[in-house]
């Protein structure tokens, strides 16, 4: 059975993983090579989540229960089990009863009897128990199997939703909805589903039994608890309310350890480590009294149930004699029935932490179709083209595009872009550049126009043609915590060493693979901590090119690295771009000198676009961006 503590766990994991979830960043992670597809839709998350918030709770089951059909496999057994279980419970006070009224009756014991009696009653036993086992494993197989299907489910549609929606829903809760709300429901579905059945079941064949001994006690023991069982519900909510406000206290604590884990350098910096502390001791206290308030209402129950059953066992006895001494009862059924309360009580202890269950495993299940629910509409296409091998043309025709709910942010962009040209764009802040190329690489549909590579429309490029050719080197490339190695083979996870080893070679930075510690194997650290910000950037591009893309799109960073690191950036997005068609969000000077070709964005429109020499000669958005470069690189 399961105890109140783990409420109070199941909190923790969740705060856990809403504190820590933003900083994990699987969604960037995927996107990094362009490996897989972001989609956009007219609907964002909150518009399904408000739907799926509308929905009943009778609904919501029924939809969660189809959407894992493992549930319900085997069901019928897993019942009859349980009810073989149940029956088993009543075995011991009938053979009580029989005893007393027939074994030791009158005159002599019947020991005959009362030995069978009591091998029966031991064989009863037994089998109930192999029956409960036998249930439990039946419930945790279908259980764990319906989980998993909700789980994979939930994070491949995480994993197809557009990068809009997964701006708009907090990408940590989108984690947190296919880990801690999978865990709510698996709380219920392992125990407390099957919990509400059993009890319903031990309430009604008590009940059954006590009356056959006796009407006039079973009406007593009903009129002892009637209002414990109206009272239930109300109970059930302030506890529901209780661990809420334990689950948000839990949620301060981590928000406040992870930040000020997160963000010790600036604490140090700043000498606020004794803030920080107070911080955190505020959020700690805060949540030892939400969890000993919690505990003073759930400690609440158990006491209240044993008070009335109590109470009932001794109007029973009174009422039980008074009955005897009219002949109404027999002794034996007396015992069996005070026998038969014990098992009537015990529903009603567990009843509140059962429904408290339900309440979250609904609310998880209703959170999850609200996942489930936002549609994923930059769909691959079905018979998707395949695109031949070589050198692409990019065309943009009148393309616009709005974010959803914002205003246009491209407005009527056209332009062509010929194979093997190396094309910079640049243009202010805000000014439609990363939008510009998140359509090339359709993480988003346009609004109006359309975008062609080699001809064909993109919407109509299988996804697997698409992230082949096309692939994204986005400003801060995600490391994963693994080697250089395994790292760079992201771009191409068939790639042997030796082959990673000649791509840097070729890239210009074998003099840098030989000054790591341990080369290939060099451990890079989490999110790639141990490297400077210009290795991960080496890294990135050596990603790029061994996925070697026929288009791509690189979005420059704009921290500054030392002199040495800068050579080897040049001359490895020289390397990774040469031969190829290559669209470079520049942010330095030297990349827009180095293109063939600048596009020059200003508030959504393309209002320039030539060679760096003929732009910079005349008036305009370029030259007054070249005299800034110039200026931030002469005080540099
Ligand atoms: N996810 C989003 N939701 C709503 N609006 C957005 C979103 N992303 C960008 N925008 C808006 O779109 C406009 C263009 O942004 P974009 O990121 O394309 O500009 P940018 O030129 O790349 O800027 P920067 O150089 O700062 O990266 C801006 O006004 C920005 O506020």
């Amino acid at each position: 059975m399961r105890s109140w503590r783990d409420e109070s766990s199941t909190a923790h994991s969740e705060a856990f993983s809403e504190a820590f979830s933003e900083e994990c960043d699987p969604v960037t992670a995927v996107t990094d090579t362009g490996k897989t597809g972001g989609k956009t839709g007219p609907e964002n998350g909150e518009a399904s989540a408000l739907r799926s918030a509308e929905r009943g709770a009778v609904e919501t089951l029924r939809q969660g229960l189809r959407l894992s059909p493992e549930f319900r496999r085997g069901i019928a057994g897993t019942l009859a089990l349980a009810v073989l279980a149940t029956l088993g419970k009543v075995v011991v006070p009938v053979a009580v009863q029989q005893v007393i009224d027939r074994g030791l009756g009158q005159g002599a014991p019947d020991v005959p009897f009362i030995r069978d009696a009591v091998v029966l009653c031991a064989v009863a036993v037994a089998l109930t128990a192999v029956c409960g086992y036998l249930m439990n494993v039946r419930l945790y197989r279908s259980t764990e199997s319906g989980l998993a299907t909700l789980r994979g489910k939930g994070f491949r549609h995480v994993h197809d939703l557009s990068v809009l929606t997964q701006n708009s829903e907090r990408r940590g809760g989108l984690v947190s909805r296919v880990t801690g709300d999978v865990d709510q429901i698996s709380a219920f579905m392992q125990w407390g589903g099957l919990m509400v059945i059993v009890s319903v079941g031990q309430l009604l064949v008590a009940t059954v039994l006590m009356a056959v001994y006796s009407w006039q006690l079973t009406l007593l023991v009903w009129a002892c608890f009637l209002p414990v069982m109206l009272a239930l519900p109300r109970f059930q909510r302030l506890v529901a309310r209780a661990y809420t406000r334990v689950r948000e206290r839990a949620g301060d604590v981590l928000a406040a350890v992870s930040e000020s884990v997160v963000g010790s350098g600036v604490i140090r910096a700043y000498g606020s480590e004794d803030r920080t502390a107070e911080r955190i001791d505020r959020a700690v206290d805060g949540m030892r009294a939400a969890q000993t308030r919690a505990q003073k209402i759930v400690g609440f129950t158990f006491p209240t149930t044993e008070l009335v059953a109590s109470a009932a066992v001794a109007l029973v006895v009174v009422a039980g004699v008074e009955l005897g001494v009219a002949g109404s009862i027999t002794a034996g059924r007396l015992i069996a029935f005070l026998f038969l309360i014990t098992l009537f009580v015990s529903p009603l202890q567990t009843a509140t932490e059962v429904l408290n269950e339900a309440q979250n495993a609904i609310a998880g299940w209703r959170r999850i179709l609200g996942v489930l629910d936002t549609p994923a509409d930059v769909a691959d296409p079905e018979n998707g083209a395949t695109l031949p091998r070589g050198p692409i043309t990019v065309r943009f025709e009148g393309v616009g595009f709005a974010y959803p709910g914002g205003p246009p942010v491209l407005h009527e962009v056209s332009a062509e872009i010929a194979p093997r040209t190396r094309v910079a764009v640049v243009g202010e802040t805000g000014s439609g550049k990363t939008t510009f190329a998140k359509l090339l690489t359709r993480l988003m549909d346009p609004t109006s126009g359309r975008i062609t590579v080699d001809g064909v429309d993109l919407r109509e490029v299988g996804f697997a043609s698409l992230r082949e050719r096309i692939v994204m080197v986005p400003q801060d490339g995600f490391l994963f915590d693994s080697t250089l190695a395994g790292n760079i083979r992201f771009g191409r996870p068939s790639a042997t060493d030796e082959e990673i080893t000649r791509a840097l070679t070729e890239l210009g930075l074998a003099d840098w693979l030989d000054g790591l510690p341990a080369g290939l194997d060099t451990p890079v650290g989490q999110r790639g901590e141990s490297l400077s910000a210009g290795e991960r950037q080496l890294v990135a591009l050596a990603r790029a090119y061994l996925a070697d893309p026929d288009l791509l799109l690189l979005d420059e960073a704009t921290s500054a690295v030392d002199p040495a690191t800068e050579v080897r950036l040049a001359r490895a997005l020289d390397g990774v771009t040469r031969g190829r068609t290559a669209v470079s969000i520049a942010h330095r000077l030297s990349t827009a000198e180095a293109a063939d070709e600048i596009l020059v964005f200003e508030h959504g429109r393309i209002v320039q676009r030539g060679p760096h020499a003929v732009l910079a000669a005349q008036p305009g958005v370029y030259a007054d961006l070249y005299a800034s470069w110039t200026t931030a690189t002469t005080v540099r």
